[in-house]
């Protein structure tokens, strides 16, 4: 089926102010549909910040944002997205099974459909062998694997992941890339994906760089690496950086010696 709207996500002078700073200072870009756009850089730069826009639980946001063809945070877009947070939000005393049965009846699941949701999304995080754990009695890693079966449940055409495999050992991490993979490539469904660990990013389809607020690229890994001369993204980013850097330093040398020259 065509998309009625090119890209999942857009967004024209995106800029958010958080304790009266700006930390996004007018981004523009697009998320296409269907694929996996990482969402790339260091602490601080933005990205959990980016993520809360796109799911409309940011205050202060200006500029333009669509998502799914609506504003973001539109009440409607609230089945069609999945969020997951850095902090797993799961209630520790029911185990993983009710917790999805709990929040797919809160997403208004009909009854008749829940039980085969809640099995599927169980089984795509891999954790159907530990249904009935109590979330309380998991290990981290297992929380937050039942925060994203959470995320799956109505199958959400646009999935929003803050850092899932922060803390995961290399084998749940690529189980995890795999399922990533398996949603966007089977399901349809669009994936963004923040990190900081540069080598995942060679895992998406196409990148969002941050740096302080403010978006250093986007594009594909391969058009990254080929445009900067580097063999890795992590050795693009920091060229991404320091060019970057020079730039700065140059438009403030600049700004600053006519004042210099001017005689009082
Ligand atoms: N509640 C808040 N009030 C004021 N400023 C905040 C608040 N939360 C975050 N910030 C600031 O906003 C900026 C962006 O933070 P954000 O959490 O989006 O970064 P991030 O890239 O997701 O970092 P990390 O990778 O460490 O999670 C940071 O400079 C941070 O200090």
């Amino acid at each position: 089926m065509m998309n009625k709207h090119p890209a999942a996500v857009e967004a024209e002078g995106l800029k958010v102010t958080r304790g009266g700073r700006t930390v996004l200072d007018g981004l523009g870009f697009t998320i296409p549909h269907g694929k996996i756009t990482g969402l790339l850089g260091p602490s601080g730069c933005g990205k959990s910040t980016l993520m809360r826009a796109l799911v409309g639980s940011q205050a202060h946001v200006t500029g333009t944002l669509t998502v799914l063809g609506r504003p973001a945070g539109h009440r409607d877009l609230r089945p069609r997205v999945g969020y997951v947070t850095q902090a797993p939000s799961v209630y520790t005393d029911l185990t993983a099974r009710q917790n999805l049965d709990y929040y797919a009846a809160v997403l208004g699941i009909h009854r008749r459909d829940r039980a085969a949701q809640v099995e599927r999304a169980l089984h795509d995080v891999d954790l159907t062998s530990h249904a009935d754990a109590l979330a309380g009695a998991m290990s981290g890693g297992q929380r937050g694997r039942v925060s994203l079966a959470v995320a799956l449940l109505g199958e959400p055409e646009l999935l929003v992941l803050d850092e899932p495999t922060v803390g995961l050992d290399p084998v749940l991490r690529r189980d995890l890339w795999k399922l990533f993979h398996r949603l966007a490539d089977e399901r349809g469904a669009t994936v963004l994906v923040s990190s900081h660990v540069m080598d995942e990013a060679e895992r998406c389809h196409r990148l969002l760089l941050l740096r302080d607020g403010r978006l250093l690229a986007d594009d594909t890994p391969e058009a990254l690496r080929s445009s900067t001369g580097a063999d890795t993204v992590e050795e693009a980013f920091l060229h991404l950086v320091d060019q970057a850097k020079a730039d700065e330093s140059r438009t403030e040398a600049s700004t600053a010696a006519p004042t210099e020259a001017t005689p009082r």
